[in-house]
């Protein structure tokens, strides 16, 4: 079952096409991770999606409804999309039951939203004195309270020191429970992997992966480091193994790095043997995500940063 479909969903601001149409589903029930270098579109695909500004083009359906109408399906969404306006001076609990009587919610949606996030015991004390990550916990009850069958959080570790995000991640991993989808931004995927199930990349407003995490790191590859022995070896060993067919991504005083699998590392260790060369280590490496779109892509971000500027100063494609 899908929660969200897009199609050519698209936004200009100006000359600036910031999201290239853009066709995908997002599967319900599972956490989602929305994730693109800072400038890719992130918070402008999420804008739409909660209906604060339209499409330039396309169309997009969130629990069936279309875009254009969100009061539609906006009654079980919840939405941390920037730092959220809290009174400094009341307490976390008189903030949220505010924030529940204002839509019309049950106050007992506070203590559960409360014990959800981890602040029950510290819901008396005036916000002002929260740390930041408690502040953004705080936040995600705020989305939390209408119980929506969809939360979006925008980048909710931004800001936080390296304990703040760990606070935030395994509360985002619990959040994912009784068939709600979580969708969920971060610039860094090595922030999110580790709890999304599926995956939407998109870089400078380009789709460039959406689907199951798992099925993008089984068509990942692996690859296999290598030190000779004495590093005056290192050209020699990678000269041995060109010739013996493998693809040699780079040789350094560091060693080689080889395209190849756990299979491998045999008839490479035999191949290093034949051409006289003992070897220091050898190590089966999975590609992480980041090379996986590295080499989907062969562009840099910088790369793709620049084009996108000179994009918006000549008018867009
Ligand atoms: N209201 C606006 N007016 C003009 N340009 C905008 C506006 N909102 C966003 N942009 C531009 O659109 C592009 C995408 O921005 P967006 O904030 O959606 O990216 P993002 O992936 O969420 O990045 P970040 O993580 O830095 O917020 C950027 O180049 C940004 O400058």
């Amino acid at each position: 079952m899908t929660i969200v479909t897009a199609a050519g969903l698209t936004r200009r601001f100006g000359k600036l096409t910031a999201v290239k149409p853009l066709t995908f589903d997002l599967p319900a029930g599972k956490v989602i991770g929305l994730v693109g270098p800072n400038g890719s579109g992130k918070s402008t695909l999420i804008r739409m999606l909660l209906g604060l500004i339209r499409p330039s083009g396309g169309d997009a359906m969130v629990r069936g409804e279309s875009i254009g109408s969100p009061q539609r399906y906006l009654g079980r969404v919840g939405a941390l999309v920037e730092n959220p306006a809290f009174v400094p001076g009341l307490s976390a609990r008189a903030n949220l039951e505010s924030l529940a009587r204002l839509r019309g919610l049950p106050s007992a949606r506070v203590d559960a939203v409360l014990h959800t996030v981890g602040l029950a015991g510290r819901d008396r004390e005036p916000v002002k004195r929260y740390s930041l990550g408690m502040k953004q916990r705080l936040g995600i009850a705020a989305a939390l309270l209408p119980d929506p069958a969809l939360l979006i959080l925008d980048e909710p570790t931004n800001g936080l020191d390296p304990s703040g995000i760990v606070e935030i991640r395994s509360l985002l991993a619990q959040l994912g429970t009784a068939g709600r989808t979580v969708v969920v931004s971060s610039h860094l995927l090595s922030e999110i992997e580790a709890i999304c199930e599926h995956l939407v990349v998109i870089r400078f407003g380009e789709l460039l992966y959406s689907g199951p995490i798992a099925g993008l790191l089984t068509s990942g590859s692996q690859h296999v480091d290598l030190r000779a022995e004495h590093d005056a070896d290192t050209e020699r060993l990678a000269t041995a193994l060109r010739t013996q067919g493998w693809e040699v991504f780079t040789s350094t005083a560091g060693g080689v790095r080889v395209s190849a699998g756990a299979h491998d590392a045999a008839p490479i260790n035999r191949a290093a043997h034949a051409a006289g060369i003992t070897l220091r280590s050898l190590n089966v490496v999975q590609d992480s995500l980041e090379d996986v779109f590295l080499a989907m892509t062969g562009d840099t971000d910088q790369q793709l940063m620049a084009a996108r500027a000179t994009e918006a100063q000549r008018g867009g494609r």
